[in-house]
């Protein structure tokens, strides 16, 4: 499969500690199966063909990463993250800005180890009909109800629109770092790169991607994630 783009260059954002989970050490080095949550999602990343280097924003006090195999990979750059995603996404795309100008990012959670190729392959290929950056993303399937403060049902929400935003997010390095840089500066809540890319004006593209790429973020997931990592093999 072609790709019109220079290269393409993986981001992790994997410098966060994890609160949701509360485990004894941050999510992403918590063991799932054979190894941890982190070194299955570089796994995959790395070893895609098209992906020429994976840049990872680590937190300022990881003492975990050293120690996976992958760290010694030829692909791999580090960073040090910051003290949001948004922060993290940021700093990795400024060190790959220098490694290619005119390269795309695909950003993906480190916390999202059941990515597969197949819905990489997908997302790349979608650069044609959203040139101007894509994210997968899956179709609400419940019915959906806004609460107010108490837990009380205020109103049940259309759902035939609404998405939930996953990672990879593919978009060209130069305008994601330049349109995330402008909306941290103006203080906007950015919790993905399509935000920043909207807070643009850009309308992002929308892939749908597989269910089972979930983020572990609570100590439910974990018990998913194996489950969906044991049928993938
Ligand atoms: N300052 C931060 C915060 C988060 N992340 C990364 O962004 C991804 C998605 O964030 P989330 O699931 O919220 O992870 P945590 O922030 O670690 O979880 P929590 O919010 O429960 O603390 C994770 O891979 C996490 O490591 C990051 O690189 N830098
Ligand atoms: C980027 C993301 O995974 C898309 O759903 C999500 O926004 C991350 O949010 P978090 O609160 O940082 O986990």
């Amino acid at each position: 499969m072609q790709n019109n783009s220079d290269s393409i260059i993986a981001i992790v954002p994997a410098a966060g500690i994890g609160s949701r989970m509360a485990a004894d050490k941050p999510k992403q080095y918590l063991q799932l199966g054979q190894q941890t949550i982190l070194a299955h999602t570089l796994d995959v990343l790395i070893s895609h063909p098209l992906i020429s280097q994976v840049v990872i924003a680590l937190h300022p006090q990881d003492q975990y990463f050293q120690h996976l195999a992958q760290a010694q990979h030829p692909k791999l750059v580090q960073v040090i993250g910051g003290g949001e995603r948004a922060d993290s996404v940021l700093a990795a795309l400024n060190m790959a800005k220098t490694i290619n100008p005119s390269a795309w990012a695909l950003v993906h959670d480190a916390a999202r180890p059941c990515l597969c190729h197949s819905d990489i392959d997908k997302l790349l290929k979608s650069q044609s009909r959203f040139p101007q950056g894509a994210i997968l993303a899956a179709p609400v399937r419940d019915t959906m109800k806004r609460s107010d403060a108490n837990g009380l049902i205020t109103d049940t929400v259309e759902r035939a629109l609404l998405w939930h935003a996953l990672t990879p997010q593919y978009f060209p390095i130069d305008t994601l770092q330049a349109n995330l840089t402008n909306a941290l500066k103006a203080k906007v809540n950015i919790t993905d790169e399509a935000s920043a890319m909207e807070w643009a004006g850009v309308m992002p593209g929308l892939v749908t991607g597989r269910v089972d790429n979930i983020k572990v973020t609570h100590p439910d997931d974990l018990q998913l994630a194996q489950l969906f990592m044991s049928q993938a093999q």
